[in-house]
C-alpha cells in the first residue's frame, strides 16, 4: 500500500513482465497529464516504483498527491 516516505507518498508495483509494467505506466501518464499531476517514478524489468508530491507547494504530500494515488489504484480494478 502507499506509505508516505521522505515527504512522498510511495508505492511499489509488480507486474508479470515488462510489457505489463510498461502499459502501468502509459495509463497512468494519459492521467498525470489530464490531471496536470506528475508522478516521480522508476521502473525496472516488472516493477514500478511511485513517488508523488506537489512539487508546486514545497515538495509535501497534498490533496492532489492523494488523488493521483487514487487514480493509479483504481487501474488495479
Ligand atoms: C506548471 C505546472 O502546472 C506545474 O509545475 C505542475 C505540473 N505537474 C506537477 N506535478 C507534481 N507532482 N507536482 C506539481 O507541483 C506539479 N505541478
Amino acid at each position: 500500500m502507499w506509505a508516505v516516505v521522505e515527504n512522498k507518498l510511495t508505492r511499489t508495483f509488480q507486474f508479470g513482465s515488462f510489457v505489463e509494467a510498461w502499459g502501468f505506466m502509459s495509463k497512468i501518464a494519459l492521467i498525470a497529464e489530464r490531471m496536470n499531476h506528475h508522478p516521480e517514478w522508476t521502473n525496472v524489468y516488472n516493477q514500478v516504483e511511485i513517488k508523488l508530491s506537489t512539487h508546486d507547494a514545497g515538495d509535501i504530500v497534498t490533496k492532489k498527491d492523494h488523488e493521483l494515488a487514487q487514480a493509479i489504484d483504481q487501474l488495479l480494478h
